[in-house]
């Protein structure tokens, strides 16, 4: 079954904490995003942690160096996955996982700025990493064309464990569920809801509703 991932791209602990309160009920893994960890510091991690000791909190640390120390430091402060980039030096990636085993958790590649988004996920697969995100980050996603359905595309060619993030919303995420993908990332279409749980709930509800062959 697809997870449901909220990226909380707020910039106060206070603002996360309140979100993920609302949607807790309908999601698997609370992200917390890369502008609120610069802002508020690995301590909103902790927060969050402390707060959904049952959720998988997923630090979007975005490492593009120094892979162990950066990935050890966020599962220090409570992050069960953590995010390096898929564009960076092989070294970094293989230095993150071996943080992650001797944390008991988890990398994820994030395949911003990478241009074979389905030969580099298929290469970071095979040195341990969690799941591979196909993603679109906010600024691609203003680029006149830019569909996140390219990114569906490439989770069906690539044929290893990926995430979809790039503007997934309620009319998409039935489509990122349909190419297989493990988790469906949602960050603008709930905290930018009227009603965020409202909104939580509909794509989990449209999660359930899909069955993937
Ligand atoms: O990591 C991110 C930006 O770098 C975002 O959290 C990710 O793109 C998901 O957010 P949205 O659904 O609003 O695109």
């Amino acid at each position: 079954m697809t997870k449901l991932q909220v990226a909380i791209d707020l910039l106060t602990t206070e603002a996360a904490l309140e979100l993920a309160h609302k949607v807790a009920p309908y999601v698997d893994i609370i992200e917390l995003g890369t502008p609120l960890i610069k802002s508020e510091g690995l301590k909103v991690v902790t927060a969050m942690k402390a707060a959904f000791p049952d959720k998988l909190i997923f630090a979007d640390m975005k490492i593009a160096d120094t892979g162990f120390l950066e990935a050890e430091i966020a599962f220090l402060a409570g992050a069960d996955l953590v995010t390096v980039m898929g564009a960076v030096d092989n070294a970094t990636i293989k230095g993150a996982v071996e943080a992650a085993k001797k944390h008991g958790k988890k990398v994820v590649v994030d395949t911003i700025g990478v241009k074979n988004r389905v030969e580099r996920a298929q290469e970071v697969t095979a040195f341990g990493v969690a799941f591979v995100e196909l993603h679109a980050g906010l600024d691609e996603q203003t680029l006149a064309g830019y569909s996140v359905q390219t990114l569906i595309s490439e989770g069906r060619l690539a044929k290893v464990p990926f995430s979809v993030a790039g503007g997934v919303n309620i009319d998409t995420i039935k489509d990122v569920v349909a190419a297989g993908a493990d988790v469906a990332v949602a960050g603008g279409a709930i905290y930018g809801a009227e009603d965020p749980a409202a909104a939580a709930k509909a794509l989990k509800e449209a999660i359930n509703s899909v069955t993937v062959a």
